[in-house]
């Protein structure tokens, strides 16, 4: 099975990086093209992938085709390989916030098998979260090596794509605002005298931790918070601080810009 990557960015490389850690697929089954040669073409050269002439050529050698480009330039690629996937031989595979279901079969025919998907940065290192909405036209062992993809590479949800919108922001965007919150802690250990370097492992490793916890414990966020903060302790002095600057705030308004440009409002 050959997986094709149109675009070669932030994203396709963060898939294609967990793909070959996870050993999904051989690097000489992975074809990619991008519209700048000298970007994409010394990446397929240092991890042995193939690289293609044309987004067409791309879909023509691929039974997966990842649709990875940037929205604005989304529907006018998927024009340029339509005839490639119009007889719904092949699965399409976007990873394109905000683009449905239905704007992509409105351009590339009602009959191609195609799986909507939001994944996150962390499938690089094999800890991604990703959506996924199928269409009526993917099913069974084609739906199966769609989905393997991405749960080789973290973990998978199934959702409604009214709610692609609300997943984008709270795992596709969050792994930036998680990342600031461990430079922010970083930081602050600077200000007492650690190095950049020590703080930064220190407070990812406390938030790995905190993330496992959450996940294979069955307590929910507030009582594992209960379980930190001592009595007349450091901890509920530092949360109370957090909370009078606004912490809680500022991450459900971070969330509220996240959505509204997601569905397409202003930057
Ligand atoms: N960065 C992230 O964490 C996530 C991104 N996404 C989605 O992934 C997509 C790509 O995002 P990034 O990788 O961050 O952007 P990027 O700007 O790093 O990559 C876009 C790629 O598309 C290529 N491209 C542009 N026009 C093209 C054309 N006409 N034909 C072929 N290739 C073309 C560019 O050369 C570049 O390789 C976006 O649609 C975004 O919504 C989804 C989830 C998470
Ligand atoms: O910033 C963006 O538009 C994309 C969507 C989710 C993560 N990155």
């Amino acid at each position: 099975m050959k997986i094709g990557f149109i675009g070669v960015g932030g994203m396709a490389q963060a898939i294609i990086g967990g793909l070959l850690k996870a050993k999904t697929f051989a690097p000489s089954d992975i074809i990619v093209h991008s519209h700048r040669l000298e970007s994409y073409g010394p990446y397929a050269k240092a991890h042995g992938l193939q690289t293609a002439a044309s987004n067409a050529d791309v879909a023509a050698a691929s039974d997966l085709v990842v649709l990875a480009v940037t929205p604005n330039v989304a529907s006018d690629v998927l024009q340029e390989i339509e005839a490639q996937l119009v007889d719904g031989q092949k699965t399409l595979i976007s990873i394109v916030a905000g683009l449905s279901l239905a704007n992509m079969a409105n351009v590339v025919g009602e009959n191609v098998p195609i799986l909507r998907t939001l994944p996150n940065v962390n499938v690089e290192v094999g800890a991604g979260m990703t959506a996924v909405a199928a269409n009526a036209h993917l099913t069974g062992d084609d739906l199966a090596a769609a989905l393997r993809v991405f749960n080789t590479i973290g973990s998978t949800t199934t959702l409604a794509e009214d709610q692609f919108g609300v997943f984008s922001a709270l795992a596709g965007s969050s792994p930036a605002y998680i990342d600031f919150f461990i430079d922010s802690l970083s930081r602050a250990g600077v200000k007492y005298g650690l190095s950049k370097d020590q703080a930064t492992k220190i407070a990812a490793q406390a938030t790995l931790g905190s993330a496992k916890m959450v996940l294979e414990s069955d307590k929910i966020p507030f009582a594992l918070i209960d379980q930190v903060a001592s009595p007349g302790g450091s901890t509920v002095a530092g949360l109370l601080a957090m909370e009078e600057a606004g912490l809680m705030t500022a991450v459900v308004k971070g969330i509220d810009a996240t959505i509204k440009r997601d569905a397409g409002g202003p930057a």
